[in-house]
């Protein structure tokens, strides 16, 4: 079984780590780095995976997966460095950061594979797209690809789409909870008590994305469904129209788009 290791275990990282271990890896395949020796005790007795050092973890482990915030990535670099090869295998999940970077730093033929995955991947529902560097072949793709499948969904994406996923799918569930947090929100405007407000948004949230899901039709089909005519939903949609929704959740999505594209800029000269 592949060993994976974790450099960098918040809140993605130990997304992994507990999908990992949900779609059946054992504890001892996996092991992690952090920063901090409280986090890393709570995680060991969490889940029962191994801290480890980063030269322990290059050691022993098939698969270095690098969860830091991308603004942590140089020292780890500077770590791995000495100890890295073409036998190695990288995974970044870093917002941002090319494969060039790792490839630069690293010692020449480490293969390194770029992943945007997402936090859902703690209930087997990620959606990762990845992207093979410069030495990474067909098979270094296939084996981080089954790896992730374990944990949602796959697709493979040229590294030039990378930033326009990170703001789409990697940040995505962040827009999803906003807009459960508001409409949450709503319910309580309208006087309905909280905990009844969140059961229908929440339960109206799941049974709408199994319907996306499970269903062929567009979302433009399944909205002309509800919106019955002279009836409530077509008030609201003009009102989310009036409010200008559609070109925020647009200019939303550029504002991330740009923002991952400047994480990489910041590592350009280094
Ligand atoms: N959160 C998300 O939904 C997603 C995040 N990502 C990417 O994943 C990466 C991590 O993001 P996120 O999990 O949100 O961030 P977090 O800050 O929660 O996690 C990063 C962890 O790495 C630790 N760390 C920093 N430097 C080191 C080091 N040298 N050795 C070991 N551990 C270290 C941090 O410690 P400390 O607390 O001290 O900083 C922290 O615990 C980012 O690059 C981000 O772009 C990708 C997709 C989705
Ligand atoms: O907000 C971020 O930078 C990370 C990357 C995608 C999701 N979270």
């Amino acid at each position: 079984m592949t060993t994976i290791a974790v450099l960098g275990a918040g809140k993605i990282g130990e997304a992994l780590l507990s999908g990992l271990l949900q779609g059946g890896r054992s504890a001892k395949d996996l092991m992690f780095t952090e920063r901090h020796p409280e986090r890393a005790a709570e995680l060991t007795e969490h889940y029962g995976v191994a801290a480890v050092e980063v030269a322990d973890a290059a050691k022993r482990a098939d698969v270095l997966v690098v969860a830091v915030k991308p603004q942590d990535i140089d020292p780890v670099l500077d770590q791995l460095a000495p100890l890295l090869g073409a036998d190695s295998l990288v995974v970044s999940l870093c917002a941002g950061l090319p494969t060039a970077l790792y490839e630069r730093r690293l010692a020449e033929g480490t293969p390194v594979v770029r992943v945007m995955p997402n936090t859902p991947m703690v209930v087997g529902e990620a959606m990762s797209a990845v992207s093979p560097g410069r030495h990474a072949t067909a098979e270094h793709v296939r084996v981080v690809s089954e790896l992730l499948s374990c944990v949602g969904s796959v697709v493979e994406v040229p590294e030039s789409q990378q930033d326009a996923v990170t703001a789409l799918s990697g940040s995505g569930p962040a827009y999803f909870f906003f807009l459960v947090e508001a409409m949450i929100d709503a319910g309580i405007l309208l006087g309905l008590p909280r905990a009844v407000a969140e059961k229908l948004i929440i339960q109206s949230a799941v049974g709408a994305a199994k319907m996306l899901d499970r269903t062929d039709e567009h979302p433009v089909i399944l909205r002309e469904a509800v919106t019955s005519p002279a009836g409530t939903t077509i008030n609201a949609i003009r009102e989310l129209e009036k409010h200008g929704v559609r070109a925020a959740l647009l200019a939303a999505i550029e504002a991330a788009r740009d923002r991952s594209v400047e994480l990489g800029k910041a590592h350009e000269d280094h």
